[in-house]
C-alpha cells in the first residue's frame, strides 16, 4: 500500500510538469497535444519533419518549466541523442550542459534506457535506476506522433541530496518490507522456502524433487546429505511445506553450533528450579517449540554422543524429557535431519552411535555437487541475478555468452551458496545491464584462465605428436631419420616420445 502512494504520488508528480507544457500551447515552437492517458505523450509538431531537434525545442522555456522542480528533464530523439537537458539534472550529474546536448545518452547517463524507449515505443514508469552511486525514480516515456516514435522524455525524481537520501533510505527500507511480507503472508512460523523455490531442470534435480513429494507425505525421519551450500536447508523447508504439516511450525537448530552443555535444555527446555539460574516456569526447549511441525537438525554429525542417546529415544518413544522433569512428555514432531559428513564413518570412528545412523538413514536424500549438474547452472544463475537486482535496485537482465559458460565452467566448491553470492557481487559490480566476464568474482576468471592455459598446452603437445608420428612413419621408423627430419637430435626424439606416449613397434 504504502509503495503504491508512493508510486502515485511520483506520478503525479511528473504529470504536473506535463500539464505545464500543455499550458505553454501557443508558443511557436511546440504544441504537446495529450499525455499520460496512454502511457505516452504526443507532441505535435508545427513545423519541422517530424524529428526532434533543438531548433524545434524552446530550451528557455523548458528551461522554466523544468528548471525548479526537483526532478531532471531529458529529451532525446529517436536514436537516443540527447537534444535537451534540464540544469538542474546537469547540475547533478555534474557535467556541462554544452558537452552533452547531441552525445548519445549511453554515453552520459549510466544505467539509462532511454536508447531502448526510443525502440520499444513503451513507457516505463517509476522505475529505480541507479545513478550516481544513489537510486532515483525513473519516468521514461516515448514520444509518438503519428504512430512514429520521434524520441523520449525522460524524467527522474531527486530532491536536494540530503532529502534524496532519506527518500532512498525509505525505498531500500520498503522494498525490503514489501518483500518481507509477501514472503510471509502463506507460510507457517520458520518456513522459508516450499518445493517451487527448489531450482534445477536436471534429470538429478527432477530426480530429488519427486523424492521430496513421496517423502513429505509420512512422518519418516529423513537424512539429508550432501556438500556444504548445495541446498540441504532448502530440501528441509521443502519436505515440511509439502507436507501435511505444512500449517504446523518449522524450526532449525544447528547442532555443531550450540555449546554441548546448554544443548539438552535448549532442544528439550526445562523445569522450574532445575538448576541454578533456571528461569521461573521453566523454559520450552526446541522440541516443544515445533510441536504439530518439523524440527530440521542440521549438521547432526556434530552433536554430541550423549544428546544422540536422547535423540534416540525421542525418535523410538515419541516423548521428550525436559532437564529437571520427572515425567517425560508426550511430543508430536517430525525429524528431519542434514549432514555434509560422511556419517558412516563417523560410526567407524565411534564419533556418531551406530543404531541412531540406523534410525535416520532409512531414508536419505543426496543433494549432488553443483558441479556435476552444469545445465543447472543458467538456471539458478538467472534465479539469483533477478534477486539480487530487484534487491539492489539495479536494472541488470541478463549475462554475456562468455561470463555464462564461465559459471558454466566452474567447478563450484562452494556449490548454489558460492553461485548465488557470485552474482550478487558480478550485480553490484555491473556497469551495463549484462553482466560481463570482468563483473564475475576472480576465483572464476582465474579458473577460466587456467583452463584455457591448459587447453593451449593440449593442443600444442597434440600437434607435436602429429608431427612426430608423420615423421617416423615418413622415416619407416627408423629413429635417427626421423629425428633428422625434424631438426633435432636423436636424445631429444627419445625424450618427446616418452613425454608424449609414442610407442614405436
Ligand atoms: N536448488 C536451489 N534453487 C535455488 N536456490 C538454492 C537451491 N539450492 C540452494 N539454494 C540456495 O543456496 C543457498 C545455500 O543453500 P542451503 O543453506 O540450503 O545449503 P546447505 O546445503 O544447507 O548448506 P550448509 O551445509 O552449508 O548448511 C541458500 O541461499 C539457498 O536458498
Amino acid at each position: 500500500m504504502t509503495i503504491f502512494l508512493f508510486t502515485f504520488f511520483l506520478f503525479r508528480l511528473c504529470r504536473q510538469h506535463v500539464y505545464q507544457l500543455i499550458s505553454t500551447r501557443g508558443e511557436d515552437t511546440i504544441k504537446i497535444v495529450t499525455a499520460f492517458k496512454n502511457k505516452s505523450i504526443n507532441f505535435s509538431m508545427e513545423k519541422g519533419n517530424g524529428m526532434i531537434s533543438e531548433k524545434f525545442l524552446n530550451t528557455r522555456l523548458l528551461d522554466i518549466v523544468f528548471g525548479k522542480t526537483y526532478s531532471g528533464t531529458l529529451i532525446v530523439d529517436h536514436e537516443g541523442y540527447i537534444r535537451y537537458i534540464s540544469r538542474n539534472f546537469c547540475d547533478f550529474l555534474k557535467v556541462e550542459r554544452n558537452e552533452v546536448i547531441g552525445e548519445h545518452v549511453t554515453h552520459t547517463i549510466e544505467n539509462t534506457r532511454m536508447h531502448l524507449v526510443v525502440k520499444t515505443g513503451k513507457a516505463e514508469l517509476a522505475q529505480l535506476q541507479f545513478l550516481r552511486g544513489e537510486y532515483v525514480i525513473a519516468n521514461r516515456i516515448p514520444i509518438i506522433e503519428d504512430g512514429k516514435i520521434l524520441g523520449a522524455v525522460g524524467i527522474i525524481i531527486f530532491r536536494d541530496l540530503y532529502d534524496w537520501q532519506k527518500l532512498n533510505t525509505h525505498i531500500r527500507h520498503m522494498l525490503s518490507q514489501s518483500r518481507f511480507l509477501l514472503e510471509k503472508q502463506p507460510r507457517a512460523a520458520g518456513v522459508k522456502y516450499m518445493l517451487n523455490d527448489l531450482i534445477g531442470s536436471s534429470r538429478q534435480m527432477a530426480l530429488l524433487k519427486e523424492k521430496i513429494k513421496k517423502v513429505a507425505r509420512g512422518d519418516i525421519t529423513v537424512l539429508i546429505t550432501g556438500e556444504s551450500g548445495t541446498g540441504k536447508e532448502l530440501v528441509a523447508h521443502s519436505i515440511h511445506s509439502s507436507s501435511d504439516r505444512s500449517s504446523g511450525p518449522f524450526i532449525k537448530i544447528n547442532c555443531g553450533a550450540i555449546p554441548e552443555h546448554l544443548m539438552e535444555s535448549e532442544l528439550f527446555g526445562y523445569e522450574e528450579g532445575s538448576f541454578t539460574g533456571a528461569k521461573k516456569g521453566g523454559k520450552p526447549g526446541k522440541f516443544q517449540a515445533a510441536e504439530g511441525g518439523t524440527i530440521f537438525l542440521d549438521e547432526i554429525g556434530d552433536m554430541p554422543v550423549m544428546m544422540q542417546v536422547k535423540l534416540l529415544r525421542v525418535l523410538q518413544e515419541k516423548e521428550i524429557e525436559p532437564v529437571g522433569a520427572v515425567h517425560p512428555k508426550p511430543i508430536d514432531v517430525r525429524i528431519i535431519a542434514a549432514t555434509n559428513q560422511p556419517l558412516k564413518e563417523l560410526v567407524e570412528q565411534n564419533r556418531f552411535r551406530k543404531d541412531l545412523y540406523y534410525r535416520i538413514n532409512a531414508i536419505q536424500l543426496d543433494i549432488p555437487p553443483l558441479r556435476t549438474r552444469a545445465e543447472d547452472i543458467p538456471l539458478l544463475a538467472r534465479h539469483f541475478l533477478k534477486k539480487a537486482s530487484s534487491g539492489l535496485g539495479k536494472r541488470v537482465t541478463g549475462f554475456s555468452p562468455e561470463a555464462l559458460s564461465a559459471l558454466e565452467g566452474y567447478n563450484w566448491p562452494g556449490n548454489i551458496r558460492e553461485l548465488e553470492n557470485a552474482v550478487h557481487a558480478a550485480v553490484y559490480m555491473a556497469s551495463s545491464d549484462a553482466i560481463g566476464l570482468e563483473d564475475l568474482p576472480e576465483a572464476i576468471r582465474e579458473h577460466l584462465n587456467r583452463k584455457k592455459e591448459s587447453s593451449l598446452k593440449e593442443r600444442m603437445e597434440a600437434a607435436e605428436k602429429q608431427m612426430i608420428e608423420e615423421a617416423l612413419r615418413a622415416a619407416c621408423f627408423d629413429k635417427k631419420r626421423a629425428a633428422k627430419a625434424l631438426g633435432i637430435g636423436h636424445s631429444t626424439l627419445y625424450d618427446k616420445m616418452k613425454k608424449l606416449r609414442i610407442e614405436v613397434k
